[in-house]
């Protein structure tokens, strides 16, 4: 069943070791087919050298396992956002060494230079700190709704990423394959944003024009990016 799908989430679950964007098991990675509204997700705790097609976990929209083994941890969180964010594919949480350390210190990430205006519109938002009875009752689910309240004022699809207060980022894309590149290009801006502070103190964000040039060029009906 949804054997490309699943074939897609496992490639990408073991890509985040070899991107080098996850030690142990810190990280899961999920897709969906939308025909049947079916989530595959990285099961709970699994290494993933273990992991195989047989042992992914196939979950409904409401959290309901209906193959494979009992899934991530995290898995409320990927549905939430799958059904609030309708135009994703896949996603990926992770706790990446540079966007968690901005996770932790509880800031956007700035848009200080084009590698990060190539792909994000905007800073990459932190989320407000969760309240003790969000952190108890049902933490993964109150995750998904700290992350969606932060994207009230801008569109996911153009800020593909963004990182839970004291905890670490969640990347989506169109499918999972993109998820993992979009992580991969926090991560890169999250250590690059660190260093330029480093280099420059406090740092202000590139202006607009640089910003809109660098984004809609790849971006949108008017990008000449590529062989497009
Ligand atoms: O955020 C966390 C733990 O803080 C989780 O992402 C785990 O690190 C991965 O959990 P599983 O996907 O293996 O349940």
């Amino acid at each position: 069943m949804l054997d490309e799908l699943k074939k897609e989430v496992l490639l990408a679950n073991k890509s985040l070791s070899e991107n080098g964007l996850v030690t142990l098991t810190w990280g899961n990675v999920s897709g969906i087919d939308k025909q049947s509204e079916l989530v595959i997700i990285k099961p709970s705790g699994v290494p993933y050298e273990e992991l195989t097609m047989e042992n992914l976990s196939v979950v409904n929209l409401d959290g309901e396992l209906v193959e494979g083994k009992k899934p991530s941890s995290d898995t409320p969180t990927h549905l939430l956002l799958y059904k609030r964010f309708p135009e994703i594919g896949g996603i990926v949480h992770t706790h990446s060494p540079y966007a968690t350390s901005w996770a932790q210190a509880g800031r956007d990430i700035p848009v200080l230079g084009t590698t990060h205006a190539d792909y994000f519109y905007g800073s990459i938002p932190c989320t407000r700190p969760m309240t003790e009875t969000e952190i108890k009752d049902n933490y993964e689910l109150k995750t998904g709704h700290v992350i969606v309240e932060a994207f009230k004022n801008r569109h996911y699809k153009e800020t593909p990423g963004v990182l839970v207060h004291g905890h670490a980022s969640f990347s989506w894309g169109s499918s999972a394959k993109e998820a993992i590149n979009h992580t991969i290009v926090l991560e890169e801006v999250a250590k690059m944003g660190m260093w330029t502070e480093q280099l420059k103190g406090d740092v202000l964000s590139i202006d607009r024009a640089l910003l809109d040039k660098h984004y809609f060029r790849k971006h949108g009906k008017y990008s000449y990016y590529g062989q497009n």
